[in-house]
């Protein structure tokens, strides 16, 4: 080796040795990153936030603080970052490495009502690419509210920047509490509720109530708290769910009426494509679901899906959605209409559509 070959050794070699370093802890963080991603902490990085409400809320109720270790009380109206802790599938050792997107609180609920064609709707839903929903009812705000909300946001699948997540459990309408609690985890929820004539709805609740218990006593038994006078016993759960105008008002006290989408349940089986249009417009995401997506399946007599979500074959709903009804007395069937009658009048002043069920 020449004396100029030396010299550019000694002058380089230091600057070789410096960009290799570089170039190694450039690679070692890269590494770290891609592991944390993988194994799910990045979530924790773009934080969705919600806003914590004053614990004097605006109607001047108290608001809960839901699993209270999860969530700080706020004496003003701040942001509140929510998702520090790992998610409860992680810590349940689910491996959810190499999956994209993150686990968000739902923007849109179905919260209404039983019997009201609420599965339906929610597989109709997940066909379109825009739209994440879990699969069970999560009962979040009527059962498990102790649980906390981070337990809830964990419960929803992972979304990507544009879609929506969403879940259906149809105990929330009825639920005294879940207004303020839905309110509690953002006032800007989308409230979806399917409504159904709320006699064929107390028939169809009381049928599968008899699928359980096959020995209960007959529909008429329980109608009424008095046979002779016709007086309607309100107790009976069949028949207080149906009453939808006093549940409404419970939730308008904490959401405006512009909040809601009031879906109907038989319009969701002679047409669904054009009630999905309306769900889709509401939602704010294009019609994707069309009529192009369902067939008419005589057999069962419900509308079904050409291709559902994750499967390329055509599926109606299972057993339990879409079953024959015992055959109830006209003159008791007619008594119960007359009752909803005002209740019915009422409901659609309210959200001013007229279902037709009178
Ligand atoms: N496409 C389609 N296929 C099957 N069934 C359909 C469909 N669309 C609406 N429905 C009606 O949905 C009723 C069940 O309502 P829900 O899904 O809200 O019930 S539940 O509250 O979740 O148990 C169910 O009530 P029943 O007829 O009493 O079984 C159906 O009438």
């Amino acid at each position: 080796m020449g004396w100029s070959k030396w010299r550019a050794a000694f002058i380089f070699g230091p600057l070789k040795a410096q960009s290799k370093l570089s170039v190694f802890f450039t690679m070692l963080l890269l590494f770290t990153y891609l592991f944390y991603c993988l194994n799910g902490y990045c979530d924790s990085l773009p934080t969705p936030v919600y806003y914590v409400h004053r614990t004097v809320s605006h109607d001047g109720l108290r608001t809960e603080q839901p699993g209270a270790r999860n969530v700080s009380s706020a004496s003003s109206v701040r942001q509140q970052p929510l998702n520090r802790s790992r998610s409860a599938a992680q810590s349940a050792g689910i491996s959810i490495a190499n999956s994209f997107g993150s686990k968000k609180f739902p923007q849109a609920v179905i919260i209404g009502v039983k019997k009201g064609g609420t599965r339906a709707l929610l597989e109709f839903l997940r066909v379109h690419p825009d739209v994440r929903a879990v699969g069970a009812e999560p009962h979040f705000f009527d059962r498990f509210y102790d649980k906390g909300l981070e337990w809830y946001r964990s419960l929803m699948p992972r979304t990507l920047e544009g879609q929506i997540t969403m879940e259906k459990t149809p105990s929330y309408f009825i639920t005294k509490e879940a207004p303020r609690r839905v309110f509690f985890m953002s006032r800007h929820t989308k409230l979806i509720v399917v409504v159904r004539d709320p006699v064929t709805r107390a028939v169809s609740d009381y049928t599968q109530t008899l699928s359980k218990s096959p020995g209960l006593p007959s529909f008429q038994s329980l109608v009424f708290r008095n046979a002779t006078a016709g007086l309607i016993d309100t107790s009976w759960s069949a028949v207080r769910i149906g009453i939808y105008a006093k549940h409404l008002e419970s939730w308008l006290r904490y959401f405006p009426l512009s909040r809601f989408l009031f879906v109907s349940g038989e319009r969701l089986v002679t047409d669904p494509a054009g009630e999905m249009g309306r769900v889709q417009d509401f939602l704010g995401i294009k019609r994707v679901v069309t009529d192009k997506h369902f067939y008419f399946n005589q057999t069962k007599g419900f509308p079904c899906l050409k291709k559902p979500e994750g499967s390329s074959r055509p599926r109606c709903l299972g057993k339990s959605k879409g079953r024959p009804h015992p055959q109830i007395p006209s003159e008791v069937l007619l008594r119960l209409r007359d009752f909803y009658r005002p209740f019915n009048l009422k409901f659609y002043q309210i959200t001013g559509h007229d279902f037709g069920w009178n």
